[in-house]
Formats: C-alpha cells, structure tokens, sequence
C-alpha cells in the first residue's frame, strides 16, 4: 500500500504504508536511538509529533508489554527506512506492524530518512502529514502547511491521567542492577505531565511511596498527601504554554524538595523565572553527551526535548548543573539555597545508557 509523507516546506517523500491506514499531521522530528523504539512510541511527550527513527532498520526484536512507558502508542505517526516484519526475540509477543495497527497508528517505511533528517536539521523541524488516503501531493503539503504546530500548545491536558492513582512497582529482572532497592521510606507525591513509567520504577526503586496526581493538581492537592518531596515529570508540548502548572510549581517552590525531568525541569524554570524556547530540532536520542558542571564528569544520556530554558535568563539564585556538549544548551539546574533541581534530559533512561541513574540516590538523599 502507498503511503506519503509530506513537509510544510514542500517535499513529498513516496513509501510503503504499515501500522494502520488514515491520514495523520504533527511536527516532523527525528531520534537518533539504535533501540528503543517501543519506548519511544510510547513516551507521552511525543503527543503531537511524528517521529523519524535514523536507524535504518526498525522493529528487529519487536514489542513487549514489558517496554510500555505509558497506556498507549502516543506518536501521531512512524517513520522508518526498512521495517522488520519477522522479529526475533524471546520477549517479543507481537511484531511492529500489528503492534501500531492495533494502535490505530500510521506508519511509513521505504523513504530516504536520510534526506529527510538532513532536511529536518537544515531547515529546522517541520510540520509534515503522513498518508496512506490522500496521496495528492498539492494536497498533503497544503494540509502540512495548516497544521498549528507546537508552539503556544498545551498538550499536557490531553495526556495527564483522569485521577491519582499509587504506584508500587519498581525494575523486573532485567533492570534491577541499575540501581540499590531501598525498603519504600520516603513518601512522593509525582506530578503527572504525560510521565514515562520508568520514572515511576526509579523513584519507587531507590525507596520512594510513590503517589501520582494529574498535572493539572491545584498547589494544595499535592501538598494534601503530606509528602516528603515532589516530582515534576516529562510531558508534551510547549512548557511556555502550561500557566496552570507553572503556578501550582511557583508554589510548591519554597515549601518541599523538588525534583524535574525534562518539562518538569522547564516548568521549574519558568516558575523560577526563567524563559524557555524552542530548539531548531530538539534533541532526541540516547548518546546525546551532557557534562556535570559540579563534577565535570561526562554522562551520556537519552533525550527527549524541542524546548529548553534560557541560561541568560536564570535568576542570582540558579546554578546551571548540566551543559550539552553537542550545543552548549543547558541540561540541568538547582536553586543556591532551597531543594530544588532538575534536569533536561531523562535519568531513567528507558531506553538508554543509566549513567545518569544517580540523580534519584539525590533526590532521596534531599529529602533527607
Ligand atoms: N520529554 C519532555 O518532557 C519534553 C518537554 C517538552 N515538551 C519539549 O519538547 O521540550
């Protein structure tokens, strides 16, 4: 079956469909991870993103409800230069192309995803439509060119969960050398943005109770469970746009330890006084190369992110922790004299090297 790809700025990419059939708009960015596309799937901070995977070959060990970081497929749609479609893998109880189908997800293989992450970082991301029903090219671009794009959006409201709910799992087998498991000591009440679940399973790994609440919770609903520290997650969308949450974090500030990862470090920015922007093409990966400024060390991280916080815009009382050693953008920062950091890029890995696990060892440890 045709599929097409188009790009605001005109160029049309002709493949072969997979996953499901439709039509599907949303900002056109790419990955750089040579595994973990089922966790990228399911990140909901792709919500509104179709996603290009630069690897060429997609879906080899294909998908296991054991590698969901959330409840559902969350991309608006897939892009892979060759799709695998007989995986190989003791964990793996369905393969890709079923996997998106049942997702109602449209997916596109057999285009040059060369050229279009070449073009993606040239020209900066993209609005794009992806096809398998219309396949007029006048058309498609012309519906790219409609589509509102990410800024000045808040998509967190569409992905935070209905209620608050606990969570008391932490790593399986695979995993559970990554970090020490600690007896469930520390109570944490988790504000939900569209969270990665391995957040969840680190938190309660290191020996945190964890309560999530939706990110929509008002200041005094998270401070209601009585918590020993507050975390602030991933999510989609523009930060700058979420002004329920960055009130609700301006007010938590100064009463508990806070930790953030990725929007929450951008909220947390924002509530502090900083300004956020858009990236030209993000950061999506798992060897994006970070340098703890405390330490000096290098970590090698997974990233997930098209907004980040302004340096020049920190206030006195804001340290820069972590700087990106492939631009210099800022991946981290605490407060000089309250408990309170985050970080850009995301710790828990998922997929992704764990040299950055560490930072839940200190947010327990801050929460005395
Ligand atoms: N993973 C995230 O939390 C992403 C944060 C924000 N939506 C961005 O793209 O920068």
């Amino acid at each position: 079956m045709h599929a097409k790809l188009a790009l605001a700025d005109g160029t049309v990419f002709t493949g072969r469909g997979f996953g499901a059939t439709g039509e599907t708009l949303g900002e056109v960015v790419f990955n750089t991870s040579m595994a973990g596309y089922q966790e990228v799937l399911t990140d909901p901070s792709y919500t509104g993103q179709i996603v290009t995977m630069t690897y060429p070959l997609i879906g080899n060990y294909g998908t296991t409800a054991d590698d969901e970081e959330s409840n559902a497929v969350r991309v608006a749609g897939f892009i892979v230069r060759e799709l695998t479609r007989v995986p190989s893998n003791f964990r793996s109880d369905r393969d890709l192309d079923s996997y998106l189908k049942a997702s109602n997800v449209v997916g596109i293989e057999g285009i040059d995803t060369r050229a279009l992450v070449r073009r993606l970082r040239v020209r900066g991301s993209m609005n794009g439509i992806l096809s398998t029903a219309d396949l007029d090219d006048a058309s498609l671009v012309a519906k790219a060119r409609a589509f509102p794009g990410m800024e000045g959006r808040d998509l967190v409201s569409e992905v935070v969960p209905k209620q608050s709910f606990k969570w008391d799992k932490g790593f399986g087998t695979l995993t559970d050398h990554v970090l020490p498991h600690r007896p469930a000591t520390k109570k944490v009440v988790a504000i939900d943005y569209g969270m990665k679940w391995n957040i969840l399973r680190c938190l309660t790994q290191v020996g945190c109770d964890v309560t999530v609440v939706p990110g929509t919770a008002s200041a005094d609903e998270v401070l209601a469970h009585n918590p020993d520290g507050i975390f602030l997650s991933n999510g989609p969308g523009d930060p700058a746009a979420v002004g329920y949450a960055i009130d609700t974090v301006k007010q938590l500030i100064p009463k508990k330890p806070l930790f953030g990862i990725c929007l929450g470090h951008q909220l947390l920015g924002l509530a502090l006084g900083a300004k956020t922007f858009k990236l030209k093409f993000g950061h999506r990966g798992a060897n994006q190369p970070v340098r703890n400024e405390l330490t000096k060390q290098i970590e090698i991280t997974t990233q997930n992110h098209g907004f980040a916080v302004d340096p020049t815009t920190l206030p006195k009382d804001v340290q820069p922790t972590h700087i990106n050693l492939n631009d210099n953008t800022l991946e981290g920062l605490r407060h000089t004299t309250l408990p309170v950091f985050s970080v850009q890029y995301h710790p828990e890995a998922a997929a992704g090297p764990h040299d950055s696990s560490y930072l839940f060892e200190e947010f327990r440890k801050l929460m005395g």
